[in-house]
């Protein structure tokens, strides 16, 4: 652990590219907290599907985040989400959230509801790594460091293949389309679109085990220290 890091890292890129795995372990390393805004926006979808409601029906998909209370942890070690007292930790990266998380984060008035969240979060802490989509585009644009990271589809589609312990090719194509699909829906919205930020280190993983993304990302953040930005 390095107590010497203060301030942001923006951790963003398309789906599977080990965002959550190298942002926990990062954070874990530089005694941050950590922030998982992906499961803001799945928690929200968690409210929007109790509430019986359209994911692809904006209006009404607004009003049921508004009425919903989401809560997510920010420590490295432990996993915390909620909807109005709920643990939904597991109910999260089920197939049915999964499915509607794309639409339910493409509403303005979801994004702005929880772009505050999150931003009250990272006040709070000293040092935090926070991965999504538009961190360091959108939510800390000042962030002390950005980090985009990409991997190769079938790489990504691999990765995600060992992780849910699904083997056959059509499994795997499945998965494959599955993400294609979100990084479409994620890149070509209106509202904060996935792309990275002009001032981001683009990290491709492809050739990279998890450690060594980690040590990568940990060394730039350790660059920081004592820079003023
Ligand atoms: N560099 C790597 N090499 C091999 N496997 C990796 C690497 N990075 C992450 N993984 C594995 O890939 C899988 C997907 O990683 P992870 O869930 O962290 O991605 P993500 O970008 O957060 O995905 P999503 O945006 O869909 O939540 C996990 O099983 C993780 O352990
Ligand atoms: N800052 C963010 C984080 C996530 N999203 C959306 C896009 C994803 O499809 C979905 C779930 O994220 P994941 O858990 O797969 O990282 O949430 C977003 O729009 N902005």
């Amino acid at each position: 652990m390095s107590a010497d890091f203060t301030g942001q890292v923006a951790l963003d890129g398309p789906s599977g590219t080990g965002k959550s795995s190298v942002a926990r372990a990062v954070a874990a390393r530089l005694g941050a907290a950590y922030l998982d805004t992906g499961a803001m926006y799945r928690a929200a979808t968690v409210a929007v599907l109790d509430a019986g409601v359209d994911p692809e029906d904006a209006e009404a998909v607004a009003a049921a985040v508004a009425a919903a209370a989401v809560e997510v942890g920010t420590a490295a070690d432990t996993e915390l989400v909620q909807v109005d007292g709920v643990d939904v930790a597991v109910r999260i990266r089920g197939p049915e959230v999964t499915r509607a998380v794309s639409a339910v984060s493409a509403v303005p008035a979801v994004r702005r509801r929880l772009v505050d969240q999150q931003r009250a979060l990272v006040a709070a802490a000293d040092a935090v790594v926070v991965e999504g989509r538009d961190i360091g585009t959108v939510v800390l644009p000042d962030a002390t460091l950005k980090v985009y990271l990409t991997a190769a589809p079938e790489a990504r589609a691999q990765r995600r293949a060992a992780q849910l312990g699904l083997t056959t090719p059509d499994e795997i194509a499945e998965l494959a389309a599955d993400l294609r699909r979100r990084d479409e829906y994620d890149s070509s919205r209106a509202d904060s679109p996935l792309r990275p930020a002009e001032d981001a280190v683009v990290v491709d993983s492809t050739h990279l085990d998890r450690e060594g993304v980690v040590d990568r990302v940990v060394e730039l953040a350790l660059s920081t220290v004592g820079v003023a930005r």
